[in-house]
């Protein structure tokens, strides 16, 4: 049993949840708002790879602003005092309020809405030249109907060197493959997600990492639209582009973003100009990080931020939305 740290002009109200490196309390911080306040677990802080996530979900997540996209107000990346102090989302995670309704699928709107936002959030994210690597209903939170994207202890910039991580059940066939991760293979993982809460069920099942990754490399799941004919056309047709096998012939998140606002009726404009602005960007170093599923191998040397600048923006071949065509027909 971990003794509860405490963090000088938090005052903890109660616990919020227990993973797997972290308790997460809701506290009043010393402006007297409520946050969510992740503390690592001693155990974390000894393990110099799982020190080294925290750290990363800090820096990370104090330098992304999207509504769709886990707040941070305040944090210490690394040593005893670590902590990261983030926006607090009374409803939890997706995750947690799937198993509330007991295996029943979200209302259609509902799960449009909560792809939307997560689509939304994946294409800013992109647009910075960042991939998350763990896109899954356990890293989604929620708040009066919107969701937003959490768990960045995973994210990197790719500019700054590959890295090869995700969890089995959403994980692209490329990561199975020991090949870094981009943002096509977060676009899968969208991918499965999309056709869970569509369907009600994931696209690939398995009691091991072994019969997940035969399945998720060799079988094809059955279409979106004869599970659940409710599903638009054109998102039921997306998301099952996203699961293809070969990152190339997956679409980016804004073109899904773009179809599940469609299909909500909602204008797709504004996404643009937000996701223009950079973030605040942290000039520490990063450290070298590993990946949840093996050692991260990195492929570009680490490039100086300038101030203002986010590091390893995205290229033209990531941003990619605008030359990607859905009805070109793909090798
Ligand atoms: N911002 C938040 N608002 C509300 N609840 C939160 C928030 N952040 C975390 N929680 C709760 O705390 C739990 C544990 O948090 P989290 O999953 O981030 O911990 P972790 O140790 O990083 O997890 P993992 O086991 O994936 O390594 C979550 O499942 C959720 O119930």
């Amino acid at each position: 049993m971990t003794p509860e740290r405490s963090i000088p002009g938090y005052k903890l109200l109660h616990l919020l949840g227990r993973g797997h490196t972290a308790l997460v309390h809701l506290a009043q911080d010393p402006q007297g708002r409520q946050v969510a306040l992740k503390i690592p677990l001693e155990e974390t802080l000894r393990v110099q790879e799982a020190a080294e996530r925290f750290g990363n979900e800090v820096r990370m997540t104090l330098q992304f602003r999207h509504p769709q996209v886990v707040q941070g107000y305040t944090g210490t990346a690394y040593g005893p005092k670590a902590f990261v102090a983030l926006r607090h989302y009374p409803e939890g995670t997706l995750c947690d309020v799937l198993t509330q309704r007991a295996g029943k699928k979200l209302p259609l709107e509902e799960a449009l809405r909560v792809l939307a936002d997560v689509a939304s959030g994946l294409t800013y994210l992109h647009r910075l030249g960042a991939v998350h690597q763990d896109v899954k209903t356990q890293n989604v939170y929620l708040d009066g109907g919107r969701a937003a994207l959490g768990d960045l202890g995973s994210a990197y910039f790719t500019a700054q060197g590959g890295q090869s991580s995700g969890s089995p059940y959403y994980m692209a066939p490329e990561i199975y493959h020991g090949e870094s991760s981009s943002s096509a293979s977060d676009v899968y993982s969208l991918g499965v997600l999309a056709y869970e809460l569509l369907s009600g069920q994931r696209p690939h099942q398995g009691d091991t990492y072994e019969e997940l990754m035969v399945a998720h490399l060799n079988r094809f799941a059955p279409p979106l639209s004869h599970l659940n004919p409710q599903v638009p056309r054109s998102v039921a047709r997306l998301a099952e582009l996203a699961l293809a096998k070969r990152p190339q012939d997956r679409p980016p998140a804004e073109i899904l973003r773009r179809a599940l606002l469609a299909a909500l009726g909602e204008p797709a404009e504004e996404e643009d100009a937000e996701a223009e602005a950079a973030p605040p960007i942290a000039t520490t170093p990063t450290p070298r990080q590993m990946g949840r599923h093996g050692p991260v191998t990195p492929r570009v040397p680490t490039q100086p931020v300038a101030a203002g600048e986010a590091p390893g923006a995205a290229t033209t071949e990531e941003r990619g939305s605008a030359r990607w065509n859905p009805f070109k027909r793909r090798k």
